[in-house]
């Protein structure tokens, strides 16, 4: 009968030696570091894990040890070179462009565009955002609201990026590749339908509602209760809003947010008319310049990575291996490269936390390419 105890002793013994041999090697590595930040070479040197794979291979005895082994070196030889970008982003040799950074973002005297019309929900968190007095304009598409940034016809603009039902407003996500702006706040907004008509409108004479078509979806267990209403879409909520202003028939009502009602002197009849409780989107604040809050709590990039096994899982280690948390990640396809794509990742935490930097750095020299799109 063998004895458990005795081979575990025998497997505490080997560890022991394996680990003291891991702290040998790895101070080696950090002055191969030494010698890297001296001399301006490249942390990764492929050529050399690739030989160093093959020559550890070669030593094995047993066949079936081979794969086992190149994992284990592998995973070695990474998290060496993530010490290596540690030692350098330590002294200083950071790769990171810089930027200005303030107290709070500015937003006296700002030119804000939203996409959408005045009383729908883009319009709300822009006001959520820099306040009802905020001088403001609007445009057709998401596109033209980037390109207003870009051409300073505005400070920033206020774009939705994800809603809690519904999930990634990718179109936007596409556009925050396509331009040079940059995130500097979020703003949360609930979607909060109201019912609205005109003054005095009663309900039990009600012959038509009014909505976007979602927003008609998402109220639908209340329209079940009235049946007998007839269900018109609108290109979005506040032109139902507007719509009902405009007509002056009370027996029209229409569903949007409350801003919408107050904008266009409706009276609220019923709120909290959503099926979904808690449904919120939330919107990104661009602006052409790099300017980022002090206290920035999130960072968003985005990366591509080559397109070979294991690539994503290696990049991610990096956010892993600094013990930093991920809360979103998405991807995207990359234009006239089918199948490939490019990854949006949000992480906790600000650009000058030490963590943060060597995340960054290690992404950076490990990608096909990256680019900062916001610490906020
Ligand atoms: O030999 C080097 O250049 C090292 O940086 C050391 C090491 C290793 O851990 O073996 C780490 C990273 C390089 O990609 C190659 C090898």
């Amino acid at each position: 009968m063998l004895d458990l105890g005795e081979i575990r002793k025998n497997i505490d013994g080997i560890d022991r030696q394996l680990v003291s041999l891991f702290e040998e090697r790895m101070r080696l590595t950090s002055q191969v570091a030494e010698y890297k930040i001296e001399t301006g070479k490249k942390v990764l040197d492929p050529e050399r894990e690739r030989q160093k794979l093959e020559a550890i291979k070669s030593l094995v005895e047993k066949e079936d040890n081979k794969h086992p082994i190149a994992d284990l070196f592998s995973q070695i030889m990474a998290n060496s070179r993530k010490g290596q970008y540690m030692l350098l982003e330590k002294m200083g040799q950071t790769l990171r462009e810089p930027y200005e950074a303030v107290d709070e973002i500015k937003k006296e005297g700002a030119k804000v565009v939203y996409q959408g019309v005045a009383g729908a929900y883009a319009y709300a968190a822009m006001l959520d955002y820099f306040g009802e007095d905020v001088d403001n304009f609007n445009v057709p598409t998401w596109k033209d609201a980037m390109e207003a940034v870009k051409e300073g016809k505005a400070d920033y603009a206020v774009l939705p990026i994800e809603n809690s039902t519904t999930g990634s407003i990718t179109a936007v996500y596409d556009l925050l590749q396509e331009y040079n702006n940059y995130i500097v706040a979020e703003v949360y907004v609930k979607v909060e339908h109201v019912l609205m008509g005109l003054k005095g409108t009663d309900l039990s004479k009600v012959t038509t509602v009014y909505s976007h078509a979602q927003g008609l979806t998402q109220c639908e267990s209340f329209l079940e209760s009235h049946k007998d209403w007839q269900q018109i879409s609108q290109p979005n909520t506040a032109v139902a809003a507007k719509k009902i202003f405009e007509d002056k028939d009370n027996s029209h009502v229409a569903i949007a947010s409350k801003e919408a009602a107050k904008l266009y002197g409706l009276e609220i009849l019923k709120t909290d008319i959503a099926d979904e409780a808690n449904n919120t989107t939330r919107f990104v604040i661009v602006s052409k310049t790099r300017t980022f809050v002090k206290n920035a709590k999130k960072t968003s990039i985005v990366f591509e990575c080559v397109n070979e096994p294991g690539s994503l899982y290696n990049l991610l280690s990096h956010i892993i291996y600094n013990g930093l948390n991920m809360t979103k990640i998405e991807s995207r396809p990359i234009e006239g490269r089918q199948w490939e794509f490019r990854f949006f990742v949000d992480i906790e935490g600000n650009i000058n936390d030490q963590r943060v930097m060597n995340a960054l750095r290690g992404i950076e020299e490990e990608s096909r390419s990256i680019r900062l799109l916001g610490n906020y």
